[in-house]
């Protein structure tokens, strides 16, 4: 499953997008068959008669089973953050990863609210990507390496996998990786991050636009893109997304900068987020824009524009529950009808 060494980085990864295994018709129709004869009106359960099907087709399995959910928050550090770009600064990084640790994090709290596991994987904190308005942020072997490191993810046997990350900076490296892979303004991709006024807006659009400037002639293979212009925590991302889906494991993605990295594999292939929902509607003023150019909509809208997988972990809750609900209910015939 993981990539080894080849002549040219990305092509095992490539290799792995021809491999996405497809869900079993067979097994939606009986899965289907077993939400018609429970005991509530046909749809009443709405979205969530929705998500226990999805669960279990993409688990490959008749009853969905979520016994070991995962949130894996992805935590790096960026050169363009040098330039203020943040509301915040760039210590934070290992700061909130010790506060991960500790169990003083939002998305500690959530975790425990829905029993759910997690796991921080630290992407060589201390050592920041490459500033993308000058250079690349990874070079195609570092990205591709951390692409296989983030297929690591599910490695502990998960079976949902919630994606979040952790990165001073990246509200401006996922507008630029959403530039250069769906078009429009620099402008239309900007927004406040972790709360940055419009003077910083501005510093954004134009450190995007000179990014794009840099790198303009080695923009057109989307891996290229996420080398160039992401950052550690997006390829790890990516790569976990393709691990998930050849193991077996449904996805839900976080926010506006776990939504840029995957668009990375909808940009390769769309159906390479068939396995995937999207937790929510970030607050994040182009998270909207993202969703549709993909044609995807978010689960939920509550307000939020946190990230470390809050979004994600809010909407497990959400799917833990149509999954009871799918499997521990009882049938017409059941009860006598
Ligand atoms: O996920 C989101 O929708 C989201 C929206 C705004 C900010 N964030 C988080 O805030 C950080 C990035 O914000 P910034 O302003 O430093 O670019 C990073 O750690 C993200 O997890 C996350
Ligand atoms: C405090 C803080 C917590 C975060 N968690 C994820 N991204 C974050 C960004 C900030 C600024």
């Amino acid at each position: 499953m993981i990539p080894t060494s080849s002549a040219l980085p990305f092509d095992d990864i490539l290799a792995l997008l021809d491999k996405m295994p497809e869900p079993d018709e067979e097994l939606r129709a009986k899965v289907r068959e077993r939400e018609a004869s429970l005991t509530k009106p046909a749809g009443s359960l709405g979205k969530l008669e929705e998500l226990a099907e999805w669960v279990a087709v993409w688990q490959n399995r008749e009853k969905p089973q979520i016994l070991r959910p995962l949130v894996g928050v992805f935590a790096c550090q960026h050169g363009i953050a040098k330039h203020g770009v943040s509301a915040f600064p760039n210590e934070l990084n290992q700061l909130m990863v010790d506060n991960f640790s500790q169990g003083g994090a939002a998305i500690n709290q959530l975790c425990t609210a829905y029993d759910l596991g997690l796991k921080v994987f630290d992407l060589a904190i201390e050592h920041p990507t490459g500033d993308i308005t000058v250079e690349p942020a990874m070079s195609e072997k570092d990205c591709v390496a951390t692409m296989a490191y983030g297929m690591e993810a599910i490695a502990g046997g998960t079976d949902l996998l919630c994606l979040g990350e952790m990165g001073i900076g990246n509200t401006t490296i996922s507008a630029a990786l959403f530039t250069a892979l769906f078009g429009g303004s620099a402008e239309d991709w900007c927004g406040r991050g972790s709360g940055v006024d419009d003077k910083g807006i501005q510093l954004k659009v134009d450190l995007v636009n000179k990014a794009l400037e840099t790198h303009k002639d080695h923009l057109d293979k989307p891996l290229e893109v996420l080398a160039r212009l992401g950052g550690r925590e997006f390829a790890a991302m990516a790569g976990a997304v393709l691990a998930a889906r050849i193991n077996n494991v449904p996805v839900i993605v976080d926010g506006f900068n776990t939504t840029a990295a995957v668009a990375v594999l909808h940009k390769l292939d769309p159906r390479a987020l068939d396995h995937c929902i999207f937790s929510h509607c970030s607050a994040e003023g182009a998270h909207r824009r993202a969703l549709d150019a993909m044609g995807k909509t978010a689960l939920l809208d509550l307000g939020m524009r946190l990230g470390e997988g809050t979004g994600a972990a809010m909407a497990a809750g959400v799917v833990k529950a149509a999954c009871q609900a799918h499997n521990g209910m009882a049938t017409f015939a059941d009860i006598g009808l």
